[in-house]
This record gives C-alpha cells, structure tokens and sequence, in this order.
C-alpha cells in the first residue's frame, strides 16, 4: 500500500468507528479481510486510526470536521505532514483537498491539550491531577509506552533485559516497580519471543506491577482476586510470592486463559465461582481490581474516551460499592481489603473509598495511591482496607 491509501483506508475505518463500531473490531476486521495489506501496513493503518482517536476533537477542529476525511486531515497537519501529497485522488488516496481544505490548511495547527478531553470529565481530572492536568492530558494524547513484568520465580530482570536483546527486543528497567522493564525498541516482536513464550515475562503496564509491588504479599498467605479477569493481577502476585492464590470473576469466561497463562508462568491458580468462595476459609488478602472507566488507560483504548458517558460513570460507581461490599466478607481478621481501579477520576476511586468508609465504620484506610500519566505510568489506583 502506498502511504495515501493507507490513509485512505484510516479514514473509511475511522468513520465506521465514528459511526459506532469498535475500534479494535473494526481494524483486525480489516485486516482479516485484506490479504494485500503487509505487517507494515496494518502497523501504519492502526497508528493512524488510534492516533486520530486519542486526538479526534482537536485534528477535527483543525480538518473542518468530524469525520474520517477531517479528522485525518487535521491529525496530518498536526503532525506537520504534506496532506496535499497524500490527498492525491482515487482509486487509492483520499479526494484531492477542496479550496475551502486548502485554505484551512494555512491557518494554524495549534492545539490545547484539553481540547482532546470530553468537556463533562474536565473537573473530575482537575480534581485528581490538579497543576498536573495538561501535561497527563497530553500524554493520554500519545502512544502508550509499552512495558513488560518480568516474572521473578523464573528469572531475574538482569537476565530477562539480556534474553530479550537476544531476540531483538530492547528493555530496560523502570524506576516505579522492580519487576518492569519499558521496551524501548522490538515492541511488535515480544509476543513471539521464547522470553516470553516461555513465561519469563508478561505484557503488564508499569502501575499495575507498582500497585501488586505494594501489597505486603508473604508467604504461605490466603489470597483472593475477586475480579479477576484475564488473571494479569493474581499472576503479577503470583509471580512476586508462593501463595495460595484463588481467582474469581463474575464473567467466568474473562478467564478462560487464565489456566494456560498459570502454566506458563508457574503458578497454581485455583478458579473458584462465587459460591465455592463463600464456603471456602477466609482471605488474608482480598484484591478487588473493579469494573471501571479505564480513564488512566485511554490513550491504549482511545475510541472509549469518547463513548463513555455520565451513565456510564453512575452503573460503574455502583457496581463498584456493591464489589467492595462483598467482597469486605471475605477478608480475614486483620486482613486486607484491597481495591484498584485504572481510573483517574474520584468518584470511582477516593469518594468510592470515602462512602464504604462512611457506612462501615468498623473498617479504616491504611493506605491510598493515584498513579499518573506524568509518572510514565498509565493511570491507576490502590486504597488499601483494614478493620479497625
Ligand atoms: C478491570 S477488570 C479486571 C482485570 C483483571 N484484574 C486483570 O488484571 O486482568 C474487572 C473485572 O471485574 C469483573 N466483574 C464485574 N462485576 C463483578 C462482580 N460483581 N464480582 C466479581 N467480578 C466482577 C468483570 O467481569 C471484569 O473481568
């Protein structure tokens, strides 16, 4: 593909994203269905589309409109592209630009960072970020860094970092978490890699291993991951500490995969549903990584930022308390109650904390932390419960 049909293919996908469809559906949709399209061009195609979805409102602004073709355009101008080149005409590349495009195109590219937020969620990220708010906004208007976990009962991150360079994959340690490395270089290559095929290392972003470094994992202790998921939380605990570890979630087929990661990583982890965990002993360390907006991690899901809406917001706060509020049943005495979110905004996380306090007096907050975008994190949340 040349590069103007490249970007005439991000703009027929962008306004079938626009239109409601799934970003990531949508683009391995694609695809699937292209034989023609090289790995370089389904690379160049996705940075595109996510790209014009983490800035969509201010590339728009600057393209004249909310569609594929507009929001492309203003994303080239941005970026300092020659979108006349590209614009080239059919078969492949996008309509030559109209005069009124054109003349658009002169003007300036100049763009606030907190354009590319939905305005309703701006005193929410005030709130949380305060002198910080532009500098996280024009991160989550990036590409997300990628970072790995190296599993340390397996190897160490020193030989993890070599074996990856054998494989043509360059990382190096990060300050937030002594299990993480940010991979600077071979990204695409790390899934196929023996490091970790092997289960030397997962894919797990730097704040998520910093929030599992915190807890006070020991051995032989009673762990529950009561909203397990794919299983990236218990297997990062499990990866730092031998203990008896046992995964719930409400949608048993989020873990489907979590047998096959366990092997991988070796762990033993123990499926229980929810009844089998309330029957079983209690827990000295109950985790609860909720359902939540996933604001800290949009710049990975961009199409969700502008999907997500003020309801949205109210049926995740109150799942969340109901979370909390079952699963403070299963905590031993004088055990935790741990609860996470990748949300950067207060009602899903320190007002969630606040209330659960207010109507169990009985419970009190040993510790509360807000990873941030400007840290070179995602965002990301941990408030850690005990009784009183
Ligand atoms: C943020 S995800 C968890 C991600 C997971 N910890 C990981 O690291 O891969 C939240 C999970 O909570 C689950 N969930 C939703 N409602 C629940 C409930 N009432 N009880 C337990 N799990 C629930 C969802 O199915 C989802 O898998």
């Amino acid at each position: 593909m040349t590069p103007a049909a490249r970007v005439q293919t991000a703009i027929e996908l962008l306004d079938q994203i626009l239109a409601g469809a799934p970003a990531e559906k949508t683009l391995t949709g694609w695809a699937r269905k292209s034989r023609f399209a090289g790995s370089k061009d389904r690379a160049a195609v996705r940075d595109h589309v996510y790209d014009a979805l983490r800035r969509r409102q201010s590339a728009a602004r600057i393209g004249g409109a909310l569609t594929g073709r507009g929001i492309l355009l203003g994303l080239l101008m941005q970026d300092g592209a020659d979108a006349d080149a590209l614009f080239s005409g059919p078969p492949y590349a996008p309509e030559p630009l109209s005069d009124l495009e054109k003349e658009m195109m002169s003007s300036s590219a100049d763009v606030a960072p907190l354009e590319d937020i939905p305005e309703w969620m701006l005193p929410m990220l005030q709130d949380t970020l305060g002198d910080e708010i532009d500098e996280n906004v024009e991160q989550m208007r990036q590409r997300a860094p990628v970072f790995l976990r190296v599993n340390l009962q397996k190897t160490t991150v020193e030989l993890a970092v070599l074996q990856l360079k054998e494989e043509g994959v360059l990382a190096e340690p990060h300050p937030l978490s002594d299990t993480a490395l940010h991979v600077t270089e071979g990204a695409r290559r790390v899934s196929n890699t023996e490091t970790f095929r092997n289960g030397y290392v997962e894919l797990q972003d730097v704040s998520s291993q910093a929030a599992i470094q915190s807890l006070s994992l020991k051995t032989g202790m009673r762990v529950l991951d009561f909203c397990a998921g794919g299983g990236g939380k218990v297997l990062a605990m499990a990866g730092r500490c031998e203990a008896t570890y046992v995964a719930h979630d409400a949608n048993v087929a989020r873990m489907k995969d979590l047998p096959l990661r366990g092997k991988r990583a070796g762990a033993a982890i123990q499926i229980k549903s929810l009844e089998e965990v309330e029957k079983a002993a209690r827990f000295d360390l109950v985790f609860c990584d909720v359902p939540c907006s996933g604001s800290g991690t949009w710049r990975r899901t961009p199409d969700a930022k502008w999907r997500f809406q003020k309801e949205d917001l109210e049926a995740l706060t109150a799942l969340q308390a109901e979370i909390l509020r079952t699963a403070s049943r299963f905590v031993e005495t004088g055990g935790i109650l741990a609860y996470a979110t990748c949300s950067l905004f207060p009602p899903e996380n320190s007002d969630q904390i606040a209330a659960f306090l207010a109507q169990n007096p009985d419970w009190h907050c040993v510790s509360e932390r807000q990873w941030r975008l400007d840290e070179g994190a995602d965002g990301f949340y941990l408030a850690k419960l005990a009784r009183t």
